[in-house]
This record gives C-alpha cells, structure tokens and sequence, in this order.
C-alpha cells in the first residue's frame, strides 16, 4: 500500500542505528527541505567513464539510473515537545534494482523510495562535487585549499556501529553525514582543520565537507578525511586482547597472555597527552574557580538524576556517584580547562604503523552544540577512555557460560590497561595529581550515567557494562 513520505519515514527512522530518538513515540515528522540533485551530472561522468574499467557495468547502470530522482532531505522529528532535525539522501526509481532492494524505505506516489547512500552511482556525485566547490540549492559542497580530490573511487556505506553514516570511497576517503542535525559549524570540522594546520599527527587529513544555512546558520552537514586504510581501530585491539586473556590457560595474568595491550594502552595515553597539548595550543584555555566547579557538579547531578528518571535499575546504586560527586565539590580547588575530545573511547582512535589517531571530534552527540564546544577538563578525554577499558573487558561476558569465573580476569585487564594508559598520560605531559583522582572518578561516573542513557536507547543487552560502575567493586 502506498503511503505519504512522512509515513513511511516514521516507520523506517526508529530502526536506523543513527536515530536519536529511539524508545519514544513520534509525534510528528515533517519535511523541512529538500532538495534535487542534479544527477545529469551523472550520466557526463559515465560518459567520460566509458574507457575505463568500469565501463561495462556502468552502460548498464547508465540506464538502471535514467529514471532515478535523489533529494537532499532535511526533516524534523518531534518527541515527547522536542523537535529534532535529520539528514537524509533518498532515490525514487519505478522500480527498486535487486543490488539496492535491501535499502529500500517503501512506495510513494513518487516510485520506490530508497537510502541513496548506499547507490554508489550516485554518491559518486558528492566527490565531484567537493572537488569543484560546487552549490547545488542551498548545499554548499567545499575543498580545504591545496587539497586534491581523486573523484574516481566508488563508495560503500561503512558497516560500523555509530551514530552517524560513513561512506568509504575506495580506500581514500571516508565522508561522514552527520545525521542528527543541530544548527553552527560542527566541532569535527572545527578541531580537526586547526590540529592540521598545527600539522598534529594524531588525525586524520581532512580534504572537504558540505554546509548549508540550517535554522539561520551555517551548518556542518557532512566531513571528508583521509580514510585511514591501514589502521586497525582501538575498540577491535582491545577485544582481541580480552579475547585472548579469555582463552588463556586458568590462573594467567593479563601480563602473561599472547595478546596483552598493555604497551599499546601506554602509547595511546602518550598520544592523548599530545593530543591535549595540541588542542591547547590551537584553542583558547582557562581556568574554573571552585564556584564553577560546584556548577559542574551539578551539571553531573542533573546529568545522573535524568539518567536515573529514564532508567530506574540505576536508582538504588546512584549514591555510589552522589559520594563521588560531593568529594569533587568539597575540594575547592580550581580546574584547568581548555578544548577537548568530549566522547572519547576506544572506538574513535585507530593505529596506523606510526601513530595512534583520534576520530571523531564531535563531542557527545546527544549533547547540545553550545555544551560540546565549550572549554572543559582535559580529564574528561581521560575519564572516557577509562570507561572503555572497563567496556572492553565486559563486553566478552554477556551470554558468556563461564561469566563469573571470567569477572576477576575482566577486572585484572581493566585495571592493568587502565594504570599503562595513565602512565603514558603522564609521561607525555598529560597532568594527572593531586585531586585530580577526585575529577576523574566523578567524570567517570558522570560519564557512566550518559552511558546508562545510551545503552537503554540503543542497545540495551549492553546495560549492564556502565550499571557496573556504580557497584562498589569498581576503583578510581
Ligand atoms: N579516517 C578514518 N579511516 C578509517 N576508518 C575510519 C575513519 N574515520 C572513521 N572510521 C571508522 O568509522 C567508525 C565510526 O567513525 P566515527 O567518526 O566514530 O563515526 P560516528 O560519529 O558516526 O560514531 C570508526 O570507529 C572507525 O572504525
Ligand atoms: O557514536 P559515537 O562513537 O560518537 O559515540 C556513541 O556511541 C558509542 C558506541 O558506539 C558509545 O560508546 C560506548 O560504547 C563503546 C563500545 O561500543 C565503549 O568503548 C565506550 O566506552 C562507551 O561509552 C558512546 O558513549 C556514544 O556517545
């Protein structure tokens, strides 16, 4: 049965990964703009294609494409009297061709509505016209100066696990759609230009992005950097190495074991350090009195007593974060700050052969554009990759048969990867003393709560991981 476009993207939105708003209802979704791409574009590269490799397959999408309209969709989504805005990219064809029914959103009376990310004929289009600094409607599609853009790879939609939509051009480029669309320039684009211009080698090389006038201001719709090809990410080395211990012979140490990460946990706290100094050295820096500190304790207090309102089994062991968080607001002391990663955690750092790099600059997607660019303990970077530790060493154990005689080792990884990371903090100029146990435990756990949140909406067999660290056992 055919249906409104509004319908069937109401239907189709709540089972996106990326999808913010998961767990409430929708009140309404409504089309704010959209805009045609010009797919003659299209057909002028195909033509030029006809000598190439591709040649063949492309006479046959040349006319598999010749009724295809695609359009740049912004909607806004309202919930619970909170509206949000989405990116979209959706294909209206007659008729769906068998390589993009899996895409597929439903029927209109405009045809077979489709994800056109996934049609690399035609996200082919979005590096030609990054190259040429092309304005296609209100997109404005633009280079970094003295960047050059092969337009020849095809792209594939990255399977990973994130709140975004990643296209991969071949092994090129990665271009992120930012689907969950908050007006302003996005901290991405923001952080990681600066860092390149320092010529920091902990990012990647960015070369474009898009914008448009989004609620009267320009916004960041999409970031394109060097695809890192022969990096392998941070969150599948440490489960590798977890794996590892799990495997290992009862009673070995996370030392002992083939796959111990210690040494890489060690040079990733080395280049977080680094990292910071850079984001100092580019960004402004200050310094909160303790009256603004007792303001951020608050800020946690809200943080935790809203996490506690959307998920209750966190009530009876919020205590454990309200001590740490009165320990932080006791002490009076004042806090450096200056800008930060904000959602920091084994998933957004990579090692190439050289270096460990930091993706992902965005801050916490959930949060606030104002909030994630404001300045910030670099502790907070610190607190996220400590809570990573503990999600990596967990993770292994849901469903797991042997669970509790595996906790202790889970527990032993943890700590052992959490003491290397800041030892390498430190040696790298990364400041940890004094009090500072007390701002990391509560950003910890302020961190938790958010986690808490995240993993109800999104995947809530994962629940249990950020719950643990409200039980006792867990150590600053
Ligand atoms: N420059 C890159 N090179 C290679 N892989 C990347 C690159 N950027 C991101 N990725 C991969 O994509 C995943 C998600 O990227 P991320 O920026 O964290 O997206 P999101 O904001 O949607 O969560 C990363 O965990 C990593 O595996
Ligand atoms: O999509 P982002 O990478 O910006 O971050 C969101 O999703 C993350 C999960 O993909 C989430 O991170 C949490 O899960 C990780 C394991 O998948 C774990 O390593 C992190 O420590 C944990 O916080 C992140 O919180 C969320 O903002």
């Amino acid at each position: 049965m055919r249906q409104t476009l509004e319908a069937l993207l109401a239907g189709w939105i709540t089972h996106q990964r990326w999808f913010a708003g998961k767990g409430r209802a929708i009140n309404d979704l409504a089309v704010e703009a959209a805009t045609e791409l010009p797919l003659r574009d299209l057909a002028e590269s195909f033509h030029s294609d006809v000598a190439g490799s591709r040649g063949t397959t492309d006479h046959a999408r040349q006319a598999d494409t010749g009724q295809v309209t695609v359009r740049h969709i912004v909607i806004t989504v309202s919930q619970d009297g909170h509206t949000d805005r989405y990116q979209l990219l959706l294909g209206f064809r007659p008729v769906l061709p068998q390589r993009l029914q899996h895409v597929s959103i439903g029927e209109t009376d405009d045809g077979c509505v489709y994800d056109a990310l996934h049609d690399a004929d035609v996200t082919g289009l979005l590096l030609s016209w990054l190259a040429t600094d092309a304005d296609i409607g209100p997109l404005r599609f633009r280079h970094l100066p003295g960047a050059e853009i092969d337009t020849s790879p095809r792209s594939l939609v990255l399977g990973a696990e994130q709140s975004n939509t990643s296209l991969v051009f071949g092994d090129a480029y990665i271009c992120k759609l930012f689907r969950k669309i908050v007006p302003g320039v996005n901290p991405e684009l923001e952080v990681v230009t600066a860092l390149a211009d320092r010529g920091s080698p902990n990012i990647a090389k960015p070369y474009g992005w898009i914008e448009a006038d989004v609620g009267g201001e320009n916004t960041t719709l999409a970031f394109t950097q060097e695809f890192l090809r022969t990096a392998s990410d941070g969150w599948a080395l440490a489960l590798t190495s977890v794996r590892d211990l799990y495997g290992s012979l009862p009673g070995t140490r996370a030392g002992d074991a083939g796959g111990d990460f210690a040494a890489e946990s060690n040079r990733l706290g080395m280049a977080t350090a680094h990292l910071h100094a850079e984001l100092a050295a580019a960004f402004p820096t200050s310094t909160i009195e303790a009256p603004e500190v007792k303001r951020m304790v608050e800020g946690f207090r809200r943080r935790l007593d809203s996490a506690i309102g959307e998920v209750p089994e966190l009530g009876p062991l919020a205590h454990v974060a309200h001590e740490a968080f009165d320990r932080l607001a006791d002490t009076g002391r004042p806090i450096t700050v200056q800008r930060v990663h904000g959602d920091y955690h084994l998933g957004q750092v990579m090692r190439t052969p050289a270096e460990w790099v930091v993706l992902d600059f965005e801050g916490e997607p959930g949060q606030p554009l104002r909030e994630r660019r404001a300045l910030d303990s670099p502790l907070r970077d610190v607190a996220g990759m400590l809570r990573s530790f503990e999600y990596a060493a967990r993770h292994l154990l849901a469903d797991h048969p042997e669970a509790e005689s595996l906790l202790p080792r889970a527990e032993e990884w943890a700590r052992r990867n959490r003491e290397a990371f800041i030892a390498g903090y430190s040696a790298g100029g990364g400041r940890i003393e004094g009090d500072d146990a007390v701002l990391l435990r509560a950003l910890e756990l302020s961190k938790a709560a958010y986690e808490v949140v995240y993993e109800s909406r999104n995947r809530p067999s994962w629940l249990p991981i950020p719950l643990a660290a409200f039980s006792a056992r867990t150590t600053a």
